[in-house]
């Protein structure tokens, strides 16, 4: 389709409105048909956003998909709600080619929210309805979706098959509270959001499970997001087993398009009992929705990079008000937003302070780098404190992890005669060494090569590696760790490198768990949400890295991924007491530090809350990032300089700042040049209201900037952002 055949469309639409009538039309072939409002998908760049008119011999319910012609394309569209244009009997407009009728609408509700996230993050409602709906569903045919409709209705004919009750564990006095609290102020007319704040293995998976449990004998559905459900087959594992006699389905973007489409239906026609799912579970349809719990609701990967960069948490806590459904919003270490709404009466906090059977918190020993010896001296770059501990562990039969937010054997090759680097042609970025295959990759654009055997300025043979990540750090625990005469230590590493393959992470998270492994090395990916219960010794060992970035997130990411971690240790009472989170730092006076080591969220999110109000941040400031991609920087900041300057002339410029263009953290990606804009406000409204107002004239603009030099790849919009 090309944006000409939209802009028609749109035109003849323009035209509609001028002229009013009953609805009901005649076309030239003298059937009478009614108009209908259909949400298609149509790219972003063509400036159409809103629902077109169909004409339809009958009327449709709202929600219904019908398939329809976009240009020259034929398109799955949505019956949308909202009056069509008044008529126009001079002009026709197109027909609706097939309504697929095998599938019962989309609820008004389920539009409802699709508007919203539309509005709020900038997007079209078309582009946002298709793109959250399974892809399958724009593939198939009316006959097609029948049959799918009845193989699954078929299959689930017969009830799941019937177990034992689970056994259920007794609520600790906390778990109690919570839910006492939670049923009662959950059943007002206006049901709460909620803030669980419990402690890391204080039973918030236990509180999930009954409050579940509760809008299930309702005859409800509850919806679970996880932030990375591949990071949580444990997570999934517990629901399946407590509600063995029910359906439950994932939802989440490594299914194959088949089971997505199958798992949608599944809770779309209400069959499923119980849908778990990442962050674009939040679109799922529900008919019986009667409970949402975002778990580890501070996590990052709620929040949409591309497209409509939409927050399923904030998304989660908009559906839950409209469709009067409780919230729970939970973690050890809320987003701030959530703690500050939490903090002003918006949401109501229930706390979880103790570990589950008296388990205490690991002991955190902050290690002063400077006193210990230089990298180079054969420890690489652990201190031998460290080393000595995790040996103790080994020698004990206990688990250690040791956690490096880098993955790669070294993050930058260089050449010790001429100072070469392994700089990767397109991106401003070091082209990581991966020692494993011997590859130099860019971890921004992809680009891999092999390492080149000598330094390709000068020929000297000898290059070396800088720095270290995870594969170079497994390698060094390998090396340090070993006894002579002892049996050998068995070390895991978990990262997107070493889970490529499918099945690798679960076999290596089930070996961990079966206590076959003595040392799990990784990233992130082994931070959070894992029930670990013989970890008793938990390692940081570069974390100073994002103590000094310029993303004022960045404390609070660094927090709470620290925190998070050290609440892998000493999850089972028995051996809590002699749990310990060791971070290697060159600051171990810096108050993030400090606040960690009192296992203070509370003191922490209160000084980060006070900065953020003195400098004008989030919470207490509204900002959306414009950005733009060219070929040249010039290019790009161009671009975002002529639209601030068609900013400051609108309605409601006194209300938000343009702050100048900068590049962004990663300049360059893929010989593509980026550049962003901050625009604040103090006023969410009016920042959303501005929005609307200036962003529909940057289409214009891309267009009229046609020139070799002035010319943008793209642009976007990215509101609430999360990196900076
Ligand atoms: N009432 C209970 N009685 C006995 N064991 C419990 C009870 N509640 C939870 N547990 C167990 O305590 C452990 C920790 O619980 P859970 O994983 O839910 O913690 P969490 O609060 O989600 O922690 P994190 O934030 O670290 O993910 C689990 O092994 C769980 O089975
Ligand atoms: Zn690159």
């Amino acid at each position: 389709m090309t944006c000409k055949n939209v802009q028609n469309h749109e035109l003849s639409r323009e035209r509609e409105r001028d002229l009013s009538s009953s609805g009901v039309v005649t076309t030239s072939t003298g059937n009478r048909s009614v108009r209908v409002r259909i949400a298609v998908e149509t790219p972003q760049h063509s400036g159409v956003g809103e629902p077109l008119d169909y004409l339809c011999e009958r009327p449709l319910a709202i929600g219904t998909l019908v398939r329809v012609p976009l240009g020259r394309r034929e398109v799955t569209g949505v019956v949308w709600p909202g009056e069509p244009a008044p008529t126009d009997a001079t002009f026709e407009l197109r027909a609706v080619t097939a309504v697929l009728e095998a599938l019962p609408p989309l609820a008004p509700a389920w539009c409802g929210l699709v508007d919203f996230t539309a509005a709020y993050y900038q997007r079209g409602r078309g582009e946002v309805a298709l793109a959250v709906l399974p892809p399958e569903l724009r593939k198939l045919d009316d006959s097609q979706i029948a049959n799918r409709v009845r193989k699954l209705r078929s299959r689930l004919a017969s009830a799941p098959p019937a177990t034992a009750e689970p056994v259920l564990p007794t609520l600790t006095a906390e778990q109690q509270g919570a839910l006492e609290d939670f049923a009662r102020i959950g059943d007002g007319a206006d049901p709460a959001t909620v803030l669980l704040y419990g402690v890391t293995g204080s039973g918030k998976t236990e509180v999930y499970l009954r409050a579940a449990a509760d809008a299930l004998a309702a005859g409800r559905q509850a919806l679970v997001l996880v932030p990375e459900i591949n990071l949580t087959p444990q997570l999934e594992a517990r629901f399946a087993e407590r509600f063995a006699g029910r359906r439950i389905v994932s939802l989440h973007s490594a299914l194959t398009p088949a089971q997505r489409l199958q798992n949608w239906l599944a809770a779309h026609l209400g069959v499923a009992d119980l849908v778990l799912g990442t962050r674009l579970a939040v679109f799922a349809s529900l008919p019986r929705l009667g409970l949402i719990v975002v778990d580890e609701e501070h996590d990052p990967s709620y929040k949409q990079q591309e497209g409509a960069r939409y927050s399923a948490r904030d998304l989660a806590v908009y559906r839950g008000r409209q469709e009067r459904v409780p919230v729970i919003l939970g973690s050890a270490t809320p987003s701030l937003e959530s703690w500050q709404r939490a903090n002003g009466g918006h949401y109501t906090r229930l706390s979880l302070v103790d570990r589950v059977g008296g388990a205490v918190l690991p002991a955190v020993r902050l290690i002063d780098m400077s006193r210990q010896p230089r990298a180079g001296s054969g420890n690489g770059g652990l201190a031998p404190p460290l080393v000595a501990a995790i040996q103790d562990r080994v020698a004990r039969g206990e688990q250690s992890l040791v956690f490096l937010n880098r993955r790669g054997y070294a993050p930058v090759l260089h050449c010790t005669e001429c100072g070469w680097k392994s700089d990767c042609p397109h991106c401003s970025a070091w082209r990581v060494f991966h020692k494993i295959d011997r590859t130099l990759r860019c971890h921004h654009c992809g680009a891999t090569e092999r390492v080149p055997r000598a330094c390709p300025d000068c020929g000297n043979l000898d290059i070396a590696p800088i720095g270290r990540g995870t594969e170079r750090l497994e390698e060094q625990l390998g090396a340090l760790l070993q006894v002579d005469g002892a049996a050998p230590v068995r070390i895991a590493r978990i990262d997107a490198d070493s889970t490529r393959r499918k099945g690798e992470l679960e076999a290596r998270l089930g070996a961990v768990h079966a206590g076959d492994v003595d040392v799990l090395v990784g990233t992130q990916m082994i931070t959070k949400g894992h029930d670990f219960r013989r970890i008793t010794l938990v390692a940081a060992v570069n974390p100073d890295t994002s103590l000094f970035s310029s993303d004022f997130r960045a404390p609070e990411r660094l927090f709470s991924v620290l925190m998070q971690a050290a609440g892998r240790a000493g999850r089972d009472a028995a051996q809590a007491r002699r749990s310990e989170m060791w971070v290697q730092t060159w600051h171990p006076q810096h108050p993030l530090y400090r606040a960690l080591a009192a296992h203070d969220f509370d003191a922490f999110a209160t000084s980060q809350l006070e900065e953020r109000r003195m400098a004008g941040l989030p919470p207490y400031a509204h900002l959306a990032l414009l950005r733009a991609d060219a070929k040249t920087p010039e290019a790009a900041r161009g671009f975002l300089a002529a639209a601030a300057e068609q900013a400051s002339d609108l309605e409601g410029a006194e209300h938000v700042t343009v702050y100048p263009p900068v590049p962004t953290s990663v300049a360059r990606v893929a010989d593509v040049e980026r550049m962003q804009m901050l625009v604040e406000s103090t006023s969410r409204i009016a920042l959303q209201r501005f929005l609307a107002r200036w962003l529909p004239s940057l289409h214009e603009l891309r267009r009229t900037r046609s020139s070799a030099d002035e010319r943008v790849i793209r642009w976007a919009v990215d509101v609430d952002p999360l990196l900076i």
